[in-house]
């Protein structure tokens, strides 16, 4: 097939999310809702205004900046009603976008001023979880598994990890760790990350968005990260001469050796700074090179963004097929930190008969 996918043929092809966070993905309007019933000031009461103020505000091409606009989401989900119904919608969200698989993450930490306890924000967010994904016939039209995060300025890693350990069985598939980069390092939470290999639990970390290869190093490294969150910077470690051809220097090389897989995510790089545009964003060169990428919306509020969005933003910048799109979702699938026959089964049973359907179709 030599046309390329276009967006709506690529919101029908059965499609997986590793990096989503929960309080980076609220509908405007819930937003406005959840503010009024509590009592939280908002820049803008408006609708379609506060969509355009998180989304420009967030194209400051400064990590620091982009996060300060999570004061007007996190300040609207204090309360367990608030988290179901955030929590249900991000479900519908990813079904409605044609994700059948979804690793949504947020920091329990974040959702306590109001007296919830951290065990009641994570069984908020599971119940909402289990709501949303649940079609009108009852069976669920997505999968959810979250990732706890701890915050990388504060110190309650362990105390997340132990709580990601606690609800593992139920909904729970691993942990991260996320905020501001320079200046905080993964190895202070060195602790939570052996307890965490200790325990046999997954996790994975933000490295390498705002600051570089060490960062990265140390994640892997020290800290035995399964998977990078972004990990862009990765392409310093690369170098491309004037005929095309790469050599990896050590790192590039173990990364892509160890097929650890990079939580890319193309639009929100672009409104933090970590890539000049779509076009110029290390993703191209990473794909040809076959490291494991993968395709995320890290903040779908904050970026205006999908999964179908950051797809068809790299089919436009790239010329990728559909080929292209199953590599980057099977990727990701072989990713997930759900157990391996389950994700055997979303690839063969699903993914492949769902981009098959559509080939045909073209
Ligand atoms: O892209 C990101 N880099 C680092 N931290 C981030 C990013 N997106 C969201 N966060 C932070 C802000 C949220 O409040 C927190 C938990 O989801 O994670
Ligand atoms: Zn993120």
């Amino acid at each position: 097939m030599s046309r390329l996918p276009t967006l709506e043929e690529i919101r029908a092809v059965p499609k997986v999310l590793l990096h989503d966070h929960l309080d980076g993905g609220l509908r405007p309007s819930t937003i406005v809702d959840l503010a009024r019933d509590c009592g939280h000031t908002l820049p803008t009461t408006d609708v379609d205004g506060l969509a355009s103020w998180f989304r420009e505000v967030s194209d400051s091409g400064s990590l620091e900046r982009y996060l300060e606009t999570f004061t007007h989401t996190v300040g609207v989900m204090q309360s367990r009603e608030a988290l179901e119904r955030v929590a249900a919608e991000c479900a519908q969200d990813l079904a409605d976008d044609g994700v059948v698989y979804a690793e949504v993450r947020y920091a329990p930490e974040l959702h306590t001023s109001s007296g919830l306890s951290l065990d009641e924000v994570v069984q908020a967010v599971l119940e909402g979880f289990r709501v949303g994904s649940a079609g009108p016939d009852g069976r669920p039209r997505i999968r959810v598994g979250t990732l706890l995060t701890a915050m990388r300025h504060q110190a309650r890693s362990m105390e997340i990890a132990e709580l990601a350990v606690r609800y593992r069985d139920v909904g729970v598939v691993g942990f991260d760790i996320a905020g501001a980069e320079a200046g905080y390092p993964p190895t202070r939470h060195l602790d939570a990350f052996e307890y965490l290999q200790r325990e046999n639990a997954h996790f994975t970390i933000h490295a390498g968005e705002a600051f570089g290869l060490p960062s990265i190093w140390q994640a892997i490294q020290w800290c035995g990260a399964d998977r990078l969150g972004h990990g862009v910077r990765i392409i310093d470690d690369v170098a491309v001469s004037g005929d095309g051809e790469a050599k990896l220097g050590r790192l590039a090389a173990y990364v892509r050796d160890k097929r650890i897989p990079l939580e890319m995510c193309p639009a929100s790089n672009v409104q933090t700074g970590a890539a000049a545009s779509i076009a110029e964003h290390p993703i191209g060169l990473l794909r040809r090179l076959h490291f494991r990428v993968t395709v995320n919306t890290d903040n779908r509020l904050m970026s205006d963004t999908s999964v179908s969005r950051e797809f068809a933003s790299l089919v436009d910048a790239f010329g990728y097929d559909w080929d292209d799109l199953q590599w980057f979702t099977v990727n990701a699938m072989k990713s997930a930190f759900i157990p391996f026959d389950e994700r055997l089964a979303l690839i063969n049973d699903v993914i492949k008969p769902g981009f098959a359907q559509m080939a045909r179709r073209g």
